[in-house]
């Protein structure tokens, strides 16, 4: 939506501050793309899930590796793009431990000639891109308390935005913002508590009146739960210039027993918008209040204008979790529409007139019970994996997830740094079998135009560009472009591990196209590869190895970055 400074480069995970991931490059095109040849190729030499955006700037490109999140720098102005320098930033091991779902890293982000990442063990660091040396580094949380930083960070005015992660130890969720140029934290907003640690003042205005009150960081919340309430801010963070605002969710309440905390935890699984100067809130809508499936509201907001029943608006999509695709006009947080995306039985739809989800009370966990035919299971309809926006198609491509699971329920004690569940889930296929989605949804006509089922969940991001070409990966190995207008599949190159990295694509110094991709199975749906789970056990890693324990024979482990053009190897 807002044009990028060089439509050459891809300076954060989502390209542009809307998060569209659209490149207006358009030399590799539906008529060519079936051309594309390997131009690099450099293992990683790293095992877990990567599931890095590449970031090209200043011709470079940087690539940041799940733990012990080395930074690798390409040349891009020299033939066959060199590696220019690598940075490790030798975080503390232990924080592997606490990481919920593999120990991954979503990409770090551009400005001014900085690089910015987040490491694992809760730092973030700002290197100069010319030489890879370290300008400085700033601790933002603690391992012990089940702290972690997976996220990939975003920019605006001069502030890099970071949000932690541990939902599933009890974690109690931030956003916060550090100066861009010393890496001093200029504000921090929590998602629980006091209004006043949530950064809600005077003009915080949420369009539903189920949202609005004083302290609800407490009040929704029984006793002092909220200090171990979860709502962690995992997810992309986009942001309009234009109206000065940034959007994103916060994840789940903890624990994910909802016997356990009666009440609606307010902020958690929910999307806010805040300035980023100060962080005050200005509006928040609860996508799913009393999260009662892990459903959290962390999905990213892309930022779109759409001419919507004859008016111009100013809207962000919002695939969720829960299985709807939101259309939320993004100047006052009302919801335009809330179409479901995915199979569902735990609701019955939105009210568009109180924002209310309205839950399906047969499919809400018990204490002591086995809930079944929950779908979408926990990862939702889709989880972290990002979709792409064309301004051409008018389409939004959601790589997503079929999958429904049983879930047994019972209570449990808060002990820090540990997990503070009480659930155990057993995911399988949804409807139809294929666990893997890759939909082109039209948010006006709120119906998808097109679909392909996919044999594994598309743990990947979505790319698409100006040649209508879009790209995604599957986790047994296919790197594929289809057709933007109606998923005809016009090439796939077969990697050598399964892909849930996200695509980008740029034009380096000589002119040509590029589009690069991570390679290297993992994330929360391959951690039975990554973590060489044993696939006897149906609850491991969650409950998903129930659901992929044909993944090993379709993949194996291993980090690579392959880069593709028309004319192969850059000369
Ligand atoms: O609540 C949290 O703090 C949190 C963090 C993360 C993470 O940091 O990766 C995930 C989740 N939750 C989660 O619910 C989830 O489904 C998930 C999948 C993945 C992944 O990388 O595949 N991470 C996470």
């Amino acid at each position: 939506q807002q044009p990028a400074a060089d439509a050459g480069d891809w300076p954060t995970a989502g390209k542009d501050p809307g998060l569209t991931r659209f490149s207006s490059l358009a030399q590799i095109n539906a008529g060519n793309v079936a051309q594309l040849k390997l131009a690099l190729h450099f293992p990683t030499g790293n095992d877990r899930g990567h599931e890095a955006a590449p970031i090209i700037a200043d011709n470079t490109m940087l690539v940041v590796t799940p733990f012990p999140n080395v930074v690798y720098a390409f040349d891009l102005a020299k033939p066959g793009f060199p590696l220019k320098w690598t940075y490790d930033p030798k975080p503390e091991r232990s924080s592997q431990g606490v990481a919920c779902c593999d120990t991954v890293n979503r990409g770090g982000a551009y400005a001014d000639g900085r690089f910015f990442l987040n490491t694992l063990d809760n730092n973030t660091i700002a290197l100069d891109v010319k030489t890879g040396k370290e300008l400085w580094r700033t601790k933002l949380g603690e391992i012990k308390d089940g702290q972690t930083l997976t996220m990939a960070p975003q920019v605006a005015k001069g502030k890099v935005i970071v949000g932690n992660s541990g939902g599933e130890l009890g974690v109690r969720g931030w956003l916060t913002a550090l100066d861009a140029a010393t890496g001093r934290i200029v504000w921090r907003a929590y998602a629980t508590g006091p209004d006043k640690d949530v950064l809600i003042g005077p003009n915080f205005k949420p369009f539903y009146a189920a949202d609005r009150g004083t302290d609800l960081g407490v009040k929704t919340w029984p006793g002092e739960g909220w200090k171990i309430g979860g709502g962690t801010a995992w997810g992309f963070v986009s942001y309009d210039p234009e109206q000065d605002l940034l959007y994103y969710g916060t994840s789940n309440p903890g624990p994910w027993n909802p016997d356990q905390r009666p009440g609606d935890n307010k902020y958690t699984s929910g999307i806010f918008a805040r300035r980023p100067d100060t962080g005050e809130a200005v509006w928040y809508y609860q996508t799913s209040p009393h999260d009662l499936h892990d459903y959290d509201g962390v999905n990213e907001s892309v930022l779109v204008d759409l001419d919507w029943q004859g008016t111009r608006r100013k809207v962000l999509l919002h695939p969720d979790r829960n299985g709807y695709l939101y259309v939320m006009d993004r100047t006052t947080g009302q919801v335009l529409a809330a179409t479901p995306y995915g199979y569902t039985t735990t609701s019955s739809g939105v009210d568009l007139q109180t924002g209310a989800l309205r839950y399906n009370p047969a499919k809400t966990p018990r204490t002591g019970e086995t809930t079944r035919s929950i779908c979408p299971g926990s990862p939702g309809a889709k989880d972290w994996q990002p979709s792409a926006w064309s301004p051409r198609t008018k389409l939004l491509y959601i790589p997503h997830q079929n999958l429904c699971q049983d879930a047994i329920t019972y209570e449990v004690s808060y002990i820090a740094g540990t997990p503070f569940v009480g659930v155990d889930l057993k995911l399988y296929p949804g409807p139809g079998g294929n666990r893997g989605l890759f939909t082109a949804w039209d948010p006006v006509n709120q119906r998808k135009a097109w679909q392909i089922d996919e044999k594994f969940p598309v743990w990947s991001g979505a790319l698409v560009t100006a040649g209508d070409v879009v790209f995604y990966g599957t986790m047994d190995g296919y790197f594929k472009a289809v057709d933007a207008r109606n998923g005809h599949l016009l090439w796939q190159f077969k990697g050598e591990s399964g892909i849930i990295g996200q695509p980008v694509t740029f034009r380096g110094p000589d002119g040509q196209q590029y589009v690069a991709v991570l390679a290297g199975v993992g994330g929360w749906a391959g951690a039975i590869v990554s973590g060489g789970l044993d696939p006897r056990d149906a609850t491991a890693g969650g409950g998903f190895v129930n659901a992929m324990r044909d993944l090993p024979s379709a993949t194996r482990k291993g980090g690579h970055l392959y880069v593709f053009s028309l004319n192969g190897a850059a000369k």
